[in-house]
C-alpha cells in the first residue's frame, strides 16, 4: 500500500515459517471508529493496510485521535464500528481471554515511558512475554538483548541503565515474541534528540533487517521520517499521507493542521 524507504525486507524474505509475500497484511482496519458516548466521535470510520516488513508513523495535533486509532488497532480498546484483523485474525470474533494471548503473543508495545519492571532484571524484562512460551525463554530472551547491542546487560536492574538504553530494552521485549506488528507509542518521547535517533534507527532496522512490521504514534517529524509513510489525522478523520515523508513536509503538514484545528477550518478528506 505504501513505498518503502530502504530494503526490500518484505519482498521474498520469510521470517520463520512465515513467507512474507503470501502472508495477509500485519494490521487492517476496515471501517474502524470509536465514538465514546453519543455525539463524541474520537475516530470516524477509517479504513487501513499496513502490510508486514513496513513502518508507519501516525501523526496529528493533540485530539486528533493518535491513540484511539492505535489502541483499537492494537485491541486494547474494542471500535464502535469496523474490523480490526492482526495478521488475518480478526479482533471482535475473540473473547477477552484469546484477545490477552493475542496481544501478549503477537503483538508488541514500545511505550514512551518504557514500562520495565523494576524488580526484574533487564533480561528478565525481555523474556516476560514468553513465560507462557516454553523453556529456551530466557535464551531467546539474551538474543533479543544482544540484538539491540545489550548484550551484556542482562542481569542489571533497569535503575542502572539509561533512559535510551531502557527504551531499547522495551524494543527488545516488544520483538521478542516474533509479532506480527510492533505499535510504538511516542517511543522518543523522553528522549534527547541523538538518543532519540539510535531508538528509531533501531526499530527502522528491525523492519529493515528483521522483516517487522511497526506502527508508531509520534509528534516529532523527526521521528516520523524514519517511517515508510505518515498517517495525518485531524478531528478522528484520515486528512492526509505522506509516502516516504522528509522531515520538512511533516514539519509543514503538522503546522498547517494545528492551524485548521485552532481557527476551525475543516480538514481535507483524502
Ligand atoms: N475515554 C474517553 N472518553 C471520552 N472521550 C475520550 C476518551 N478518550 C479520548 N477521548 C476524546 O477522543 C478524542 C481523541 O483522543 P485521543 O487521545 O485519541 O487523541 P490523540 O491524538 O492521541 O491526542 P494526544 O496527542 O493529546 O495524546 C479527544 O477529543 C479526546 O478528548
Amino acid at each position: 500500500m505504501f513505498g518503502r524507504r530502504c530494503g526490500s525486507a518484505a519482498a521474498g524474505v520469510k521470517r520463520g515459517d512465515l513467507d512474507l509475500e503470501r502472508a495477509p497484511d500485519a494490521l487492517t482496519l476496515a471501517g474502524v471508529g470509536r465514538e465514546y458516548r453519543r455525539g463524541v466521535v474520537a475516530l470516524h470510520p477509517v479504513d487501513l493496510a499496513v502490510p508486514r516488513g513496513r513502518f508507519l508513523a501516525v501523526m496529528g495535533p493533540s485530539g486528533s485521535g493518535k491513540s484511539t486509532l492505535m489502541q483499537c488497532a492494537a485491541g486494547l480498546d474494542r471500535p464502535t464500528v469496523g474490523t480490526v484483523r492482526i495478521g488475518g485474525t480478526e479482533l471482535s470474533s475473540l473473547k477477552e481471554a484469546a484477545l490477552t494471548r493475542l496481544r501478549r503473543e503477537r503483538v508488541g508495545f514500545v511505550f514512551q515511558a518504557h514500562n520495565l519492571v523494576p524488580s526484574l532484571s533487564v533480561v528478565e524484562n525481555v523474556a516476560l512475554p514468553l513465560l507462557l512460551g516454553g523453556d529456551d525463554a530466557d535464551e531467546r530472551a539474551r538474543r533479543g538483548l544482544a540484538a539491540v547491542g545489550l548484550g551484556e546487560r542482562g542481569e542489571a536492574a533497569p535503575s542502572e541503565l539509561s533512559g535510551g538504553q531502557r527504551q531499547r530494552v522495551a524494543i527488545a521485549r516488544a520483538l521478542v515474541t516474533g509479532p506480527d506488528i510492533v505499535f510504538a507509542d511516542e517511543p522518543t518521547g523522553s528522549l534527547d534528540p541523538a538518543t532519540a535517533q539510535d531508538v528509531l534507527a533501531l526499530l527502522r532496522q528491525a523492519v529493515d533487517r528483521d522483516g517487522h512490521t511497526v506502527v508508531m504514534v509520534t509528534h516529532d517529524p523527526v521521528a516520523a521520517a524514519w517511517a515508510d509513510a505518515a498517517l495525518f489525522l485531524l478531528r478522528g478523520r484520515v486528512v492526509d499521507r505522506l509516502e516516504r515523508p522528509e522531515t520538512a513536509q511533516v514539519h509543514e503538514i503538522i503546522r498547517d493542521l494545528g492551524r485548521e484545528q485552532r481557527y476551525g477550518r475543516e480538514g481535507c478528506a483524502v
